[in-house]
């Protein structure tokens, strides 16, 4: 595990946004697994930057994203699908059929667990860009006994709810479950990128870099896979040493 510490939020973007850019100069045909939240704002703005200023295509591009609430359509402006648009896909010349996230209007979720799993099982991820929740969560895998390896619903913790209730208008519209990538399919990724910003996430930074390897903090797990780099701002960083 390779862990770096930036000074700037802008060096940090531009450091994960380097690392985007230069596999897909080297592997035009790359498998990008992205993930939402407000962690990766600033990487997309960098990757999108680069990409115009090196003309670099994403035309043999693929990607797929870590998870999607249920019941939110794409047009929803909290929906990822829409998140995605908004912050990455409307601005490079990636084609829609090679971007994919589990559908979150999806009549049958468990079909649409096995559809989306059965495409991760057809490619990995050359390289998995992954937020960190407060309590540990990677993806959508919230703390628990168990951990599922694969693509399946989630019932969305109290606290995870709480802390995105902040991009809705009210605690009642954040929804209760999601559809997310199991760690198992997570950890198939070739390398992993954990990026981590904040002093309120110092703490489990700690414990997920450096406890035990827990299903209680999902993210511990990454310490059993041989390729993950770790992005952390100062105050991400600052329990480590
Ligand atoms: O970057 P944020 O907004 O702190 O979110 C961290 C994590 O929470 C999620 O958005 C889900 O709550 C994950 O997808 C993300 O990795």
């Amino acid at each position: 595990m390779k862990i770096h510490v930036f000074d700037t939020s802008e060096q940090l973007d531009r450091f994960a946004a380097d690392l985007f850019i230069d596999l897909i100069k080297s592997k035009p045909d790359a498998v990008l697994g992205l993930a939402t939240g407000s962690t990766p704002v600033g990487i997309y703005a960098k990757i999108v930057e680069q990409a115009k200023q090196q003309n670099i295509s994403f035309g043999g591009v693929t990607t797929y994203n870590l998870d999607e609430y249920v019941g939110l359509t794409p047009d929803n402006d909290q929906s990822y699908a829409y998140y995605m648009n908004q912050h990455l896909f409307s601005h490079i010349d990636i084609s829609p059929e090679r971007t994919h996230l589990p559908n979150g209007m999806a009549s049958d979720p468990q079909a649409e667990c096995a559809r989306y799993e059965a495409m991760l099982e057809e490619r990995h991820a050359d390289i998995q860009l992954l937020g960190l929740g407060h309590n540990g969560h990677i993806g959508f895998n919230e703390p628990d006994s168990a951990l599922s390896a694969g693509t399946h619903v989630v019932k969305l913790k109290n606290e995870t709810r709480e802390a995105n209730a902040r991009f809705f208008a009210s605690m009642d519209e954040v929804p209760a479950a999601a559809f997310t990538m199991g760690v198992g399919s997570i950890l198939k990724a070739n390398t992993i990128l954990l990026v981590v910003r904040g002093a309120e996430k110092a703490s489990i930074v700690k414990e997920a870099l450096t406890g035990p390897v827990s299903t209680q903090v999902p993210a511990s797990l990454l310490q059993t896979h041989p390729r993950v780099i770790v992005l952390l701002d100062r105050e991400a960083g600052r329990m480590l040493v």
